[in-house]
Parts: structure tokens; sequence; C-alpha cells
């Protein structure tokens, strides 16, 4: 099924036609890490991309934002193509796309309050009063307020990244891009991050996309799901529909209906 848009096709925020990216490895050669492949991501929607490492995931999602550029193909994010825009307005264009990493790649040297208000300063479209009221929001949201004056390095991982959920959400983006982020964060710190993942998909109706290899976080967040191999499309399906009908084996992994439990491989 790689070149049908997706079922999930109702109002998309996000659109991939047809995109392909391979890497120059160092013997020359090259390697298709995304075989041409559509999606279309609905507007509201939390969606997963799962598979095996090196699947493609994070090229995937990467390219979304254009972090990665497709060697062909169409990227629409709001109704907006990306592909062909200059620097400076696909910068503008990636302020409506957050991304959060597995790191959290954080400003090391920075405040937690400095951090949130990174974006916002270097675009330069807000008042020393509206950064600041729309740094607290954020930090509000994600329930930080009283580390404000804290650096990175005094904060746990799950503070960590909620930091950086709070940075990505500072300039109002329709999307939240989210590679591996619950990886490096044990499994009750990964259920309270989930549940402020669905807060704000629900009260702000960001849609989320998330790249994961654990199939519990599939399960409590995700509403749909693409599944890839080899860089390949294989299917994609609603999580709370029927296991039977998925084909791929990871797919059919999936349980439905569970309630928030055990986070698969991780020790509390
Ligand atoms: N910059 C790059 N140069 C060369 N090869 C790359 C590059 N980025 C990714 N790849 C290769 O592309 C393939 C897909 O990588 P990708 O990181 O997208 O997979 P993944 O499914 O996210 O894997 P994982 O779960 O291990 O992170 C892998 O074989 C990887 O080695």
């Amino acid at each position: 099924m790689t070149d049908d848009p997706s079922p999930n096709s109702a109002s998309p925020v996000i659109e991939l036609r047809a995109v392909q990216k391979s890497f120059t490895l160092p013997d020359g050669q090259h390697f298709a890490a995304v075989h041409p492949l559509s999606l279309s991501i609905a507007r509201g929607d939390i969606f997963g991309l799962v598979g095996k490492s090196g699947a493609g995931k994070s090229t995937l999602l990467r390219l979304i934002n254009l972090l990665e550029r497709p060697d062909a193909g169409s990227v629409r994010v709001a109704g907006r193509e990306l592909t062909t825009l200059g620097r400076r307005q696909l910068r503008e264009a990636r302020q409506n796309i957050g991304m959060i990493f597995q790191q959290f790649n954080l400003l090391q040297n920075a405040t937690v309050y400095d951090n949130v208000a990174f974006p916002l300063r270097i675009h330069g479209y807000h008042s020393r009063a509206e950064i600041d009221a729309r740094v607290r929001e954020c930090l509000a949201l994600v329930g930080l307020s009283d580390k404000l004056a804290s650096y990175p390095a005094r904060l746990s991982g799950g503070q960590k990244q909620r930091v950086a959920i709070a940075r990505a959400l500072a300039p109002r983006p329709d999307v939240l891009l989210c590679d591996e982020p619950t990886s490096a964060l044990d499994s009750e710190t990964t259920r309270s991050l989930l549940q402020t993942l669905r807060e704000i998909n629900r009260e702000l109706g960001v849609t989320i996309v998330i790249v994961t290899h654990e199939l519990a976080v599939v399960d409590q967040l995700c509403s749909h799901v693409a599944v890839l191999e080899h860089g390949r499309l294989i299917e994609q399906f609603a999580v709370d529909g029927p296991a039977r009908e998925r084909h791929s084996a990871l797919g059919r992994e999936l349980r439905v209906g569970r309630e928030p439990c055990e986070i698969l491989g991780k020790t509390t």
C-alpha cells in the first residue's frame, strides 16, 4: 500500500505524497531509508509510527518538518507545501511544527524559562510581555511553574522532557512530532508524560505524531498507527479496530482496549 492515500484522511493536517529518502553511504552506495510512500494524518489525531530498528521511522518523522529533505514527493502541513519553500519561509512554517526528541535537546546553559522563550525570541514577533506570559503559560501546562529558574542539569529526565514539550508548544503549533520521547524514561514517568501528551492533544487540539518502539506507548496514546518495514509502509489502522484484520506481526501484537498498565521492557 505504498502509494495509496491513507484511509485516515478526513481533514488531513499532514499529507505526504510519494515521499522518498535515500542516504549516500561512505562506500558511495545509495541506501533507501524511505521508499516512496504516501500518508495522511488527520487534524487532532495521535498517530504512531512503529517498526523495527532501522525501519525508517525517524527518517519519516523528520521528513514531515523537512529536517530531512525528501529526494522526491510532496510534504504538505496545514495546507502548505513545504518542499518548495525558501529557507526563511520554511523557518516560519516550522513554527507550526513542534518537535521533541529522546534526549530532550535542551540548551544546557540556559534556564528552563530561557529554553522555552528561545523559539519565541528567535522569531522576534513577540514583545517581552507576550513572551513572558506565553512561557509561564506553557510551563504551567506541563506542571513546571516552579522550575522557571532551574537549569536542565538539575532536572529529572521526565522534567527535561516536559521543558522540551513546553518549548515545542510555545509558538502554538498545529503539529507536535515526538521522536522516541519516552525511551529514556522509567515506566512511571512515561505514564505521566503520556497523560500530559493526551491532555495537550485534547485541550489544545494539537496533532501528535509519535515514533516509538514501545507498543505499550502506542496502546495507551495513539488513535492510529502506521507500521514500517525496511522503509516501506506496510499497513495502517485504528488502534481500537479489530486486531484480526491486521496483517503485520507488529500490528497483531498491539492489544486493544487495554488499561494503562506496564510499559514493556521498563522497570519502575
Ligand atoms: N544520515 C544518515 N546517513 C546514512 N544512513 C542513515 C542516516 N539516517 C538514517 N540512516 C539509515 O536509514 C535507516 C533508517 O533509519 P531510521 O533512524 O529512520 O530508522 P528507525 O526506524 O527510526 O530506527 P531506530 O528505531 O533504530 O531509531 C537505517 O538503516 C539508518 O542506518
